[in-house]
């Protein structure tokens, strides 16, 4: 008998319908594609390209952005670290829900904190968990403020905003790191064709 967080007795129930066999189903494997970066690093705009990418192959995705989730199930939370912490578990265990169903999950989501994120990839099974570092400086991204937050943040009108006066640690070892130092940034359409082509090199984009 299972007892899991706050709740006694629960027992976990087997379908004959399994994961191997949604996949089979649609001809993929379930995963989660994880874009982390500072706001304004380009990781709403890699998830959209990705997912019409995707699409065009036949493949199923889904995103879940940060902004859109905190509309929702994430309504209840602000931006202060454990809330920021609360934020990522969810949305790392509905991403597992996904990623279960067969579907490539992608979340798009700026989780500044190391651990949260190491968190949600120990909830997948070894490699499902493919996490992409959008690599932008800072200056970019602040010049780029298509929301004007970063504006209002230097102004004070914003208090602990991610890069400005709250922190964001980069990732130590992750999948992909886009876009490489040193070059000029890639299109957004040519940085969802290299998490593709890591996805086919996986063995992701077919059952
Ligand atoms: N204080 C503060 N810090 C950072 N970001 C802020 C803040 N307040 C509002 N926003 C807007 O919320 C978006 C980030 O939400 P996330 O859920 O991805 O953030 S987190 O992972 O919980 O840190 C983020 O969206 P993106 O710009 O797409 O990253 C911002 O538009
Ligand atoms: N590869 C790119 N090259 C140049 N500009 C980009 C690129 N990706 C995104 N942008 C621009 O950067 C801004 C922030 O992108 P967005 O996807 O909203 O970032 P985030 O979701 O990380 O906040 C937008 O104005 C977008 O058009």
């Amino acid at each position: 008998m299972a007892t899991n967080g706050k709740a006694t007795n629960i027992l976990w129930h087997k379908s004959s319908v399994g994961k191997l066999h949604r996949q089979e189903l649609l001809q993929q494997k379930g995963c989660v594609i994880w874009i982390t970066g500072l706001s304004g690093s380009g990781k709403s705009t890699l998830a959209c390209a990705l997912c019409q990418a995707l699409y065009s192959r036949g493949k199923l995705t889904y995103i879940l952005d940060g902004d859109n989730v905190r509309h929702g199930l994430n309504r209840d939370l602000s931006f202060k670290a454990e809330d920021r912490a609360e934020n990522i578990r969810r949305i790392g265990e509905v991403a597992k829900l996904f990623a279960d169903a067969g579907i490539i999950c992608i979340a798009s989501v700026i989780s500044p904190y190391r651990r949260d994120r190491d968190a949600c990839r120990a909830l997948l099974p070894e490699g499902d968990f493919i996490e992409v570092f959008m690599d932008v400086p800072l200056q970019i991204c602040e010049s780029r403020d298509p929301k004007g937050l970063y504006k209002l943040a230097r102004a004070g009108k914003i208090k602990g905003f991610t890069g400005i006066d709250d922190p964001y640690e980069p990732p130590l070892n992750c999948e992909l790191v886009l876009p490489q130092k040193g070059i000029n940034y890639a299109s957004p359409c040519e940085m969802a064709e290299t998490v593709i082509s890591f996805l086919e090199e996986k063995g992701f984009l077919q059952a």
